[in-house]
């Protein structure tokens, strides 16, 4: 569904590359997690899916189709995008910032009302409490839940999700991520979603690309990473959630 074929972009004329020689290909109804420290590439490589970013070389494919023979606007359309700042407009109600897309499109407001309490219900925000609120009125939790509700109104087949989590406290982190894994299956949704907590990508990926300085290190389902990481900077990834689970569970027994 999702193909990258030897990508590269530099932003100084080819001095440096932010990303260098990356292919993936992400199979319809599956999920890649792009993992990796600060500044190894990993928003640079999810925005040039959806053409935020032109990449300086390569070719991408999103439904066997090459992306840059598309309009941009046309392609963001079918391309459901969350990222960490949301990015809702202020003086809109929840239920508008949810269906602007489809206003644009020239949907009608009563099919737009309609649709708006679907995607709301969908991602636990009751529409009859939260429809009419602006965003100021709402939590970190409950906005992020908007922004995904936002990103699934024009029915997606691909979403792109940038640190979807990061700012979220570690229990509406939890949550959050449980109901993404329950939308995503129940619609059969292709996802990239890019963080740097080793631990959600285990959670949520089918396929896990590490990257380090603008390359995929390593390339694995979530079982074959743990039973061989491959590389010390995998390796060292891995610790982590390691130690944290062996730590708790000691503590436990
Ligand atoms: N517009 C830009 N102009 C110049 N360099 C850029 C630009 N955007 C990103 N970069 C550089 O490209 C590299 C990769 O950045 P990118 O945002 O993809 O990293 P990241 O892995 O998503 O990091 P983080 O986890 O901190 O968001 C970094 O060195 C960054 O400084």
């Amino acid at each position: 569904m999702i193909e990258l074929r030897d990508i590269c972009k530099s932003w100084d004329g080819g001095k440096t590359f932010a990303v260098k020689n990356v292919s993936l290909e992400v199979p319809a109804g599956k999920v890649l997690a792009l993992l990796g420290g600060s500044g190894s590439g990993k928003s640079t490589t999810v925005k040039m899916i959806n053409r935020l970013i032109e990449p300086t070389s390569g070719s991408i494919l999103v439904g066997g189709e090459d992306i840059t023979q598309q309009d941009p606007t046309l392609l963001r359309r079918r391309i459901g995008y969350v990222f960490q700042s949301i990015g809702l407009l202020p003086h809109m109600t929840v239920a508008d910032n949810v269906t602007l897309l489809l206003k644009l499109q020239g949907v009608a407001a009563e099919e737009r009302t309609e649709r708006a309490n679907q995607l709301l219900d969908m991602v636990d925000l009751p529409s009859e409490t939260f429809a009419r609120r602006l965003p100021s009125e709402l939590s970190g939790g409950q906005r992020q839940r908007v922004g995904f509700a936002r990103a699934l109104a024009a029915e997606p087949k691909v979403m792109l999700l940038d640190e979807p989590f990061g700012a979220l406290d570690p229990v509406t982190r939890d949550t959050l991520q449980v109901e993404f894994q329950r939308i995503q299956r129940q619609l059969g949704l292709t996802a990239v979603i890019v963080t740097h907590d080793m631990a959600e990508a285990l959670l949520l990926a089918d396929v896990i690309a590490v990257m380090n300085m603008g390359e995929v290190l390593r390339i694995g389902t979530p079982r074959e990473l743990l039973q061989d990481p491959g590389d010390d900077y995998v390796a060292r990834l891995l610790e982590t959630p390691r130690r944290h689970g062996q730590l708790v569970h000691e503590l436990g027994s």
